[in-house]
Parts: C-alpha cells; structure tokens; sequence
C-alpha cells in the first residue's frame, strides 16, 4: 500500500523504495528515506534526536516540523500570545486525501484548521493545507495559508524547519555569497563573503531574500534544495550549545544541519479569501 495509515501517522511508501514517515503532530515528517543516485542503497535523508519526543507531547527535534504564524519570538502584537515558532508544529493535524498515487510518485494532503486552543492564543480564521509528495529521489513539501477573513489580512512568518541528516564538520551549503545576515549568535546583521557556508562553528544565520536554490555538499553526497515564495533561508546548527538543549541526543549536532527555507524577515500580508503558497522540493543528488 503507498499510502499507510497508522494510528498517529502516515507512511507513504514508492514503488523504488523511498518512503516518508509523517506524524499527524505538528504534520511532522520524522523519517525520510530514499535511494542514492548512483546506488539503490536506501538511506535516511532527516536527522531526528533520538532523545526526541514522538508522543505529541512536545515539536519533534528533528524530520521537518513546520512553523508557523511566527518564527522564534513573536514580534507582532497579534501574535504576542504564541509561543516560539508558532502552533502548527505542536498542533495534531487531519489526513485530508490522496492527491496523487502513480509510478512517478505519491502525494498526501493534510489540513490544520482552527480550534479552541488554537483561537485562545490566535483569533484569526485561517486555514493550513500540507502537501507531501514522494518520489524516488525527491521530497516537495508546500505549505498553503488560507486567510478565511472576509475582511482582514492574516500576518504571518512561516519555515519549514529541515533536519538534513549529513556529517555537519564536513558539509558546506551555497550560494549565500553577498547576502545580507542576520546573525542570531551575535546578534549583529552581516554581509556573507564566504562561498561555501559551513557550520564548524556554532551557527544560527537568517539570510534574507536568498536565491531559492541551495546545494548542501559533503564528501559523499550531494542534495539540493529549492525554494518557492520562502524568500528566506534560515542555516542553523548549535554545535556544543546543543548541550544545552534538553531533547537533543550528545554529539546529535554532527549529524545534521538545518537548512530552513522561510517567509521570516517581515511577515507575508495576506489579504482576505486569499491563499499563500510556499514550498520546499530536496532533492538527492548524490
Ligand atoms: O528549539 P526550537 O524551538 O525547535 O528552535 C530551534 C532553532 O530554530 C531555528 O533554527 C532558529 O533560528 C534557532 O534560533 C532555534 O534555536
């Protein structure tokens, strides 16, 4: 069966041998596996701590949680009752249907609608949609906002919060040369000069208006990621702060990096009965 259901989540399995897991929590992608290029070994494709929390009891550290209406701190007075990153990473979203199911891939649709707890911290009517699609090598997520207000914008960030499972001593991540930064750990805006971005350091860097394409290379591998209308791209890796982080598994801040495709810098106005779109396509390379 390509798509399985499960009492707490969802695996979408190709005919070639890649496959999704994705929990109904947070509509969170845990595991993502698919063959390489040039070899039909399947290999996981997300980093998920193993000290996680899968029980719906707390975001998942790691796979693809989704953030949003803010990222981080809420900063607009709307949003000042939510907590960091927003609900939808900590909300339990509803299977929706079966978009597609052929020999070239699978694609799922999942949707978060508002509830009490939700509308105790966020008044606004609003309605999310999740597309997952799988295909042999490639995994598109694409997040679609609905603003149900018939007469007021709906403001809001969103990201989807990618854990790429890679050696994060050796990967590098381009093209971010010339952009403009906004370094989290020094709080400070810089312009990037490197070519070739790594996190041998603690790293935490919201790129602004970034080229909507990324390769992340390491020694062994090779994966890209595009982006659609997330005109942000946030790299992220704690290095020996991820001590300090209580679900994160020791030394787990080797075996990935954070490559997180966003609307972050300002926020997306969206007016009333309209629809955003954003989305992220990885794909494997190598
Ligand atoms: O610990 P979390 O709430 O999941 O956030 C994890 C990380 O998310 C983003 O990458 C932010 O830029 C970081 O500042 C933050 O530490």
């Amino acid at each position: 069966m390509p798509v399985q259901h499960q009492t707490d989540s969802i695996i979408l399995q190709h005919p070639e041998g890649a496959s999704v897991t994705l929990l109904l929590y947070g509509a969170t992608i845990i595991s993502w596996k698919s063959p390489s290029v040039d070899s039909d070994e399947i290999k996981e494709r997300l980093f998920v701590s193993s000290k996680a929390f899968l029980d719906g009891s707390k975001p998942v550290r790691g796979g693809i949680p989704i953030v949003f209406p803010c990222f981080g701190a809420p900063a607009l007075p709307e949003h000042s009752k939510l907590g960091q990153h927003g609900f939808a990473r900590n909300e339990i979203w509803k299977f929706d249907s079966t978009v597609m199911d052929n020999d070239a891939g699978v694609s799922v649709r999942f949707v978060l609608e508002t509830n009490p707890r939700i509308f105790g911290v966020f008044e606004k009517p609003f309605s999310l949609a999740y597309v997952v699609t799988l295909a042999k090598h490639q995994l598109s997520t694409g997040l679609h906002v609905r603003n149900l207000s018939p007469s007021a914008d709906l403001d809001f960030q969103a990201l989807l919060h990618t854990y790429l499972a890679v050696p994060a001593n050796e990967v590098s991540i381009s093209p971010l040369t010339d952009l403009t930064y906004y370094d989290k750990t020094e709080d400070r805006v810089k312009k990037e000069m490197r070519d070739l971005v790594d996190v041998k350091k603690y790293t935490d860097s919201v790129y602004e208006n970034a080229p909507l394409k990324y390769d992340i290379n390491w020694k062994d591998g090779a994966i890209e990621v595009r982006a659609k209308n997330f005109k942000d791209v946030v790299v992220w890796n704690p290095q020996q702060e991820g001590k300090n982080i209580g679900d994160m598994e020791e030394g787990g801040w080797e075996r990935y990096v954070c490559v997180e495709p966003g609307y972050v810098q300002g926020c997306v106005h969206l007016p009333p009965n309209e629809e955003w779109f954003g989305q992220q396509v990885i794909t494997v390379h190598k």
